[in-house]
């Protein structure tokens, strides 16, 4: 067992006491920085090779695939002998909940088959829509379908008693119906259908793991206890202070109600090994409670305060900043990131640091409805190996840019033997079970694709290869899984709806050499050495909020961005905003940092002036004559629909629309995306 010493060594007592407890329930506090993965991998381990658990005894829950994969790679570095499919159930909620499903619950006894696929919101959308369409419901709010949809799957109501009630509920019923008919699950069936099927008992693991248990909501509570026989374990493992998502249902009094239903013990892990202790000092000023944070790292650098005119500034700054970190070669792009609030914000950083070619990465979950060629060919393939799915064949008839471009009306005639109308991508949808195909990579062949990539189009060389590094991609999850072709491209298209383009690449890579921007959100869980938080302005950080609740989730939010910084800190604001929602200056959370840790510095780069950029602009769009933007010159700009250009990452494509500050460029392999024109260079094609 030196394997096992070794690691246990390396442990801390409070983190030794937590993987040797033998409590059949454990609730672990973990407070930030304190070690929570690296007891979970230990724990994991030490069941495995002390208490000889096996492994597909266990269930591993957690909140990304990111998270989860880390978990099973530490694992295999342990011990290369352990491979993932020994890990069956190490996995999100939604994954775990998915193969269980498909693999192991009686799913036949809800009316569904274990070839199910899985619906993104979009696609219960469109399915919601065409049900309305063909049986002519009435539904009043249409633009709040969505929402509605919600509130009678929660069994409320929303917008009060309506004179005459609508069919929504009606609408609601004959979903529920269309998708056991088409064989889909949308990612919350996923969960209830599992655990309803959980609680008769069929599978109860030896042990059930959860990470991030802070975050979990109503459903994934029900999903635990429904797979929690009498001989089952609960580590879980949580922060009460990084609860970040209770606008999405995480339960409020989640740790107490988990001390009291399983007759939990707790214990703790109460040091802080990731910042310096300036960092955990500013840190510790929003925290709710008198949660002692005990560090072991030296003082470190003092957090730096700046302001900046705008976020164009604030973006060039960040540049040289960037650029001066790395250029004495101990800090590489990698040990940086950039937080903001919201999404919106990333668009200007990163067209500066890509004009500057600073090598950076976005953490956004791309769908991949962001590639139409993929979103195309994902309902292509949906439907080719569920016949029954009717919404999956439309979208890839109707589809205009790839598809046939055929009507609604016109594919149901097809469909039906209705219309003397015929559809060659019908048939080969049709004809593919039978078809022998016996590899994936016979796919493109099969469907005979250059025909619809338009063959003479710019794009058709970007669009083949994205496809071909899809089909690639699925090619790799079949061989390594040695499944069944259909089994496998459906157990492959299914995470692509749940993972969305991660699943081309195993998400962020915090290993790739690039500085990393990304919302405060998707920062949990995450470490960089060097942090810079930007846009720190009341009504960006914290946002206007209206609950007493929401204020409070905001510095909890505050609160896990700055704990991911080891050494340094810099937080900015503006004093000219540039959005009517944030105030000019420093948020109050800026003023909660104690005096005598923040090292406040006053901008001195060079100034963007905007509104005289603003005139350049609105000149230039008005006389039709070259202005030079920031020192460039750059080619004229109208707004025209035939006006081509040509962007350094996405290729070509044309302008839809450009104001002052923005411009907006339809590519056609990665749809519309919008650049601030300050930062991005566009070459312009004539
Ligand atoms: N016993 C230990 N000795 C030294 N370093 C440790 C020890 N335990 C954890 N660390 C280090 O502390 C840092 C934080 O650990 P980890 O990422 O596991 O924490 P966490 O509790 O998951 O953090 P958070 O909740 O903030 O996401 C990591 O860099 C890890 O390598």
């Amino acid at each position: 067992m030196i394997q096992t010493d070794d690691m246990l060594r390396k442990l801390n007592t409070y983190q030794r006491d937590a993987v040797l407890d033998n409590s059949p329930a454990l609730l672990l506090n973990a407070h930030v920085g304190s070690g929570k993965t690296t007891v979970l991998i230990s724990k994991v381990m030490y069941l495995h090779l002390v208490k000889e658990i096996d492994l597909t005894e266990m269930v591993v829950l957690t909140f990304t695939n990111k998270a989860a994969k880390e978990i099973k790679d530490r694992i295999k570095a342990e011990n290369s002998k352990i491979k993932d499919k020994d890990m069956p159930y190490f996995g999100t909620f939604h994954s775990v909940a998915s193969k269980l499903l498909s693999k192991v619950l009686p799913i036949q006894e809800i009316g569904y088959t274990n070839r199910f696929t899985i619906m993104d919101p979009d696609e219960l959308f469109e399915m919601a829509y065409r049900l309305m369409i063909e049986h002519r419901f009435n539904i009043k709010f249409k633009n709040k379908l969505s929402k509605r949809m919600e509130a009678i799957k929660n069994g409320e109501t929303l917008y009060g008693n309506m004179k005459r009630e609508d069919d929504i509920k009606v609408l609601w019923e004959c979903m529920v119906e269309e998708k056991r008919k088409q064989n889909k699950m949308d990612f919350d069936d996923l969960i209830v259908h599992a655990t309803k099927l959980l609680e008769t008992g069929v599978f109860t693991p030896k042990w059930v793991i959860i990470d991030e248990f802070q975050d979990c909501d109503r459903a994934q509570l029900a999903l635990i206890k429904a797979m929690c026989g009498a001989n089952t374990n609960l580590f879980v493992v949580g922060d009460p202070n990084q609860i970040i998502y209770s606008w999405r249902g995480s339960e409020k009094n989640i740790f107490q109600n988990f001390k009291r239903v399983y007759d939990a013990k707790e214990m703790s892990l109460p040091i802080n090994y990731r910042s310096s202790s300036t960092i955990l000092e500013a840190a510790k000023q929003f925290l709710e409670d008198s949660t002692e944070l005990e560090g072991v790292r030296d003082e470190g650098s003092k957090i730096v305060v700046k302001n900046h005119y705008n976020p164009f500034n604030e973006a060039q700054y960040l540049c040289d900043q960037i650029k001066k970190l790395t250029s004495e070669g101990s800090v590489s792009y990698k040990d940086i990131a950039i937080f903001y609030r919201t999404q919106r914000q990333s668009k200007t950083m990163e067209d500066a640091l890509i004009k500057e070619k600073i090598p950076v990465e976005v953490s956004v979950k791309k769908s991949l409805k962001d590639i139409p060629v993929l979103h195309w060919l994902v309902s292509l393939l949906k439907a080719s190996i569920n016949h029954n799915d009717k919404n999956n064949i439309i979208t890839a008839l109707n589809n205009k840019e790839f598809g046939e471009g055929l009507s609604f009306a016109k594919i149901r005639g097809i469909i039906n033997n209705e219309s003397d109308h015929t559809s060659i991508l019908l048939d080969k949808i049709i004809g593919f079970l039978q078809a022998n195909v016996e590899n994936i990579s016979e796919v493109y062949d099969y469907f005979a694709l250059d025909d619809y990539l338009s063959p003479t189009s710019s794009t058709f060389l970007e669009n083949k290869t994205l496809i071909l590094d899809f089909i690639d991609s699925m090619k790799r999850y079949i061989d390594e899984k040695n499944v069944a072709l259909t089994e496998g491209m459906r157990e492959y298209l299914n995470s692509s709806t749940l993972y969305g383009l991660h699943i081309l690449k195993d998400s962020i890579d915090a290993e790739d050499e690039s500085v990393k921007l990304m919302t405060l959100h998707a920062c949990k869980g995450l470490e960089f050495k060097h942090v810079f938080i930007v846009g720190v302005n009341e009504g960006s950080i914290p946002l206007r909020t209206s609950t007493a609740e929401a204020r409070v989730e905001e510095k909890r939010l505050f609160f896990v961005g700055i704990t991911r910084a080891k050494d340094t800190l810099e937080i900015s604001y503006y004093t000219n905003p540039d959005d009517y929602r944030v105030l000019e200056g420093p948020s109050r959370f800026v003023d909660m940092l104690p005096g005598h840790i923040v090292a406040k510095e006053e901008s001195k780069e060079r100034q963007v002036d905007l509104q005289s950029m603003r005139k350049a602009i609105q000149k230039n769009i008005n006389t039709q004559e070259e202005v030079a933007v920031l020192d460039e010159a750059r080619p004229e700009e109208k707004a025209s629909d035939e006006t081509r250009v040509k962007h350094e990452k996405y290729g070509e494509g044309i302008v839809e629309s450009e104001d002052e500050d923005s411009i907006t460029v339809v590519f056609e392999a990665y749809g519309s995306k919008t650049f601030s024109k300050v930062f991005t260079s566009l070459e312009y094609l004539g």
